[in-house]
């Protein structure tokens, strides 16, 4: 090995035959630095006989001197909102224009974090906790306007609480991915969350306070989803929330809207703990323009999200470690023990469901859409009937897949997404929602495979209701704004697990009474909370885990609307067919589509019908595309006796459950006449 010489690259070094480990050691020490295989350190005295390269130098990057100053170049600020910001800088401004109206960007802000450290206050201190904007991991980018100092002096009154305001589907991915465990960027570049120990809801945990301002409006006692709680227990549970969201490193604040009606819409601030909680009412509520978030002011509904902590259990009403509370007067509510979203959206929903009918808008547990004709369609029903599934449609214009007001201006979708089940969702049965599942969409407790990320629908490990969260935009024939003309057709979703009501009959006025108040269906197992099994229930309103007043008095506001704008109902079973759950097959999408084609067209106002035993549905002799042995079921299913058997223990079901109404006295929204309890299931003697 030569022991002087010019190696392949051109570099003189000396160079030493290996030596022994004691004598290479006092080398080390020596200075002469043998490198690890026994050559010497490069010779750099003697010069070296070629030019070495060098970095340019030509052109600077921007006069970047170091990597922060790099980074720095990355973002950049948004462009500042297009309203004036004062006066002086804009002549062209109205001079009759109060000043109020144009603050500089400093003043916004600091009414902005003041009222976010109100909402955010303990009842017990005469001010908020000090607040401020940005992620405190991120050096310099908060900015440090903090609300005055506290008066008095404890350890959280020290501390700032962090704000991420309205954070964008980007930022809320890398607030996820870097702190949130389970957090995952899926095949199609959607976030895959998990909820937690709750993966669907928790009505059971419900409480609303009873309070002056609206107790003798709210529904209570026997069939009513609203479980009261007084006044102090609900301060007991905000104090903890409240105390834990400051507790944290860091919150992340929504103001956004709800209702597309101009005229009615309603500012919610969401306060949560968790960046899925946040891009979850980012994609469900209204997304405010920059303009519209200026002056936002003071919400007129506040959400205080402390899921991942528990309720204490001591405290009075707790029937589980979760409590979900609901509190009108203060316009807040109140989430612990639960980080299933869905309880956010339908918390505000309850909040709707009380707020409109009081300015005589019918609020309704619908999906919505539109033909080119403008001709609407309301799709009511229980979770997991068809709403989002039918009212997503290629051939029409989606206003909604879940929650809208009928006014007297015509519909208007209170949310600015979509929730969709995506149990065995395909892209062929479902082309529109497989596609909206994208970056943004937020995908609840699914299950994908580990290196592509790619979801397997199918899949039910953590739970058989997998959610997808998009915002309503993602489906491309949404109608933007999402209002439209009075519906022409009112099609009521029933899930029907016995296997005996036909896939669709023509309802008349008493029969849409007493079908809107009934609400049957079969709970599709997993969007409540401990339901394993498809199980026969009754939901007021198709929805009776979130409205607030008697039944009635939406069945008799639907009744009103449909007379006078001459709307169609139909009574649509997407459960079974040709026989009960375990015998029979859930009713195919395709023929349910057929159906409800044929609803839009008018096609079906046109056909024969004839009654059903005991139900006396009318059901038609034809539907285009549909086998005509489906449409009567008792022609579907083989044991004909066990078919008049269930037929018979589903009528008895209705009317056991349809008991609570007929003495119904306080109020009297709608007066059950004769004629609406004639419109259930009769039980002739021999059956
Ligand atoms: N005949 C049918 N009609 C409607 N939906 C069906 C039918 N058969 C199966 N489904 C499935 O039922 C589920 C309905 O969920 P979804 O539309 O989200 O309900 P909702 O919006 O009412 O909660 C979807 O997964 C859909 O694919
Ligand atoms: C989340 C809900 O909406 P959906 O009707 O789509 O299940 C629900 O109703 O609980
Ligand atoms: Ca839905
Ligand atoms: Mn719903």
């Amino acid at each position: 090995m030569a022991s002087n010489g010019t190696a392949a690259n051109g570099f003189d070094f000396e160079f030493s035959s290996p030596r022994s480990p004691a004598a290479a050691a006092a080398a080390a020490t020596a200075g002469g630095g043998l490198v690890p295989n026994g050559l010497s350190k490069i010779n750099t005295k003697k010069p070296l006989s070629r030019e070495v390269c060098k970095d340019d130098t030509t052109a600077p990057l921007k006069g970047v001197q170091n990597v922060d100053e790099l980074h720095a170049l990355q973002k950049k600020k948004a462009s500042a909102p297009s309203t004036p910001k004062n006066p002086a800088t804009n002549p062209s401004t109205p001079k009759n224009l109060t000043p109020r109206a144009y603050m500089s960007e400093e003043e916004r802000h600091k009414q902005q974090m003041q009222s976010i450290s109100a909402s955010l206050a303990s009842l017990t201190r005469e001010v908020g906790p000090q607040v401020v904007k940005g992620d405190p991991a991120g050096k310099g980018t908060a900015s440090k306007s903090v609300i005055a100092p506290r008066l008095d002096m404890s350890d959280s009154a020290l501390k700032f609480t962090h704000v991420l305001y309205n954070l964008s589907p980007a930022e809320l991915y890398e607030q996820a991915i870097k702190s949130e465990k389970g957090s995952y960027i899926t095949s199609t570049g959607a976030l895959a969350t998990l909820s937690g120990a709750k993966t669907g809801r928790s009505p059971k945990d419900k409480r609303v306070v009873k309070e002056e301002t609206s107790k003798d409006d709210l529904w209570w006692g026997k069939g009513s989803p609203n479980i009261e709680m007084d006044e102090e227990t609900f301060l007991v549970n905000r104090e903890r929330a409240v105390d834990y969201l400051n507790s944290l490193e860091k919150v992340f604040v929504n103001d956004q809207f709800l209702n597309w009606d101009p005229e009615n819409q309603i500012k919610v601030r969401i306060i949560s703990a968790r960046a899925y909680h946040s891009l979850f009412m980012h994609n469900m509520c209204i997304r405010p323009t920059p303009e519209e978030l200026e002056d936002f002011g003071t919400p007129d509904f506040t959400i205080y999200n402390a899921g991942q902590f528990p309720c204490n259990r001591y405290t009075h009403y707790m029937t589980s470690s979760t409590s979900i509370d609901l509190n009108l007067k203060r316009k807040e509510m109140v989430i612990l023990g639960t980080q299933y979203a869905g309880e956010m959206k339908k918390g505000l929903f309850s909040v709707m469901h009380y707020m409109m009918p009081k300015r005589g808008i019918l609020s309704l547990h619908s999906g919505c859409n539109m033909g080119k004709a403008g001709d609407v369609a309301l799709f009511f029903g229980l979770s997991g009937t068809g709403k989002t599934t039918l009212s997503t449609d290629e051939n029409r214009y989606l206003i909604g897949d879940d929650e809208h007001c009928w006014s007297e201006n015509g519909v208007s979708n209170i949310e600015g997404g979509c929730y969709a089940k995506c149990i065995d969702l395909s892209s062929e049965k479902e082309p529109e929602i497989w596609n909206a599942i994208k970056f943004g969409t937020v995908l609840e407790n699914v299950v994908f495979e580990e290196y592509s990320r790619e979801v397997d629908y199918t899949d039910k490990s953590v739970t058989e209701n997998t959610r997808a969260a998009y915002p309503i935009e993602f489906i491309p024939n949404v109608k933007l704004p999402c209002i439209g003309p009075h519906p022409k057709n009112v099609i009521l979703l029933a899930c029907d697990a016995f296997g005996v009501l036909p896939p669709v009959s023509k309802l008349s006025p008493a029969q849409t009474m007493y079908h809107f108040i009934s609400g049957y269906t079969a709970l599709v197992a997993g969007t409540v909370d401990g339901v394993k099994e498809p199980t026969a229930t009754f939901s007021a309103c198709f929805g009776a885990a979130f409205i607030m007043l008697h039944p009635t008095k939406y069945a008799a506001m639907l009744a009103d609307k449909m007379k006078r704008h001459g709307a169609t109902a139909w009574l649509v079973n997407t459960g079974w067919s040709g026989g009960s759950y375990g015998v029979g097959k859930r009713m195919k999408l395709a023929y349910t589509r057929k159906i409800i084609d044929a609803i839009h067209d008018g096609s079906l106002l046109e056909a024969e019908y004839e009654a059903t035993p005991v139900f006396n549905l009318a059901v038609p002799a034809k539907v285009n595309g549909v086998p005509t042995e489906v449409l009567h079921p008792e022609n579907s299913w083989a044991d004909k006796k066990l078919y008049n058997e269930t037929l018979k223990k589903l009528a008895g079901l209705f009317q056991k459950n349809f008991e609570v109404y007929t003495d119904y006295k306080a109020g009297n929204h709608l007066k059950l006449t004769e004629e609406i309890l004639a419109a259930g299931p009769q039980l002739p003697k021999d059956l």
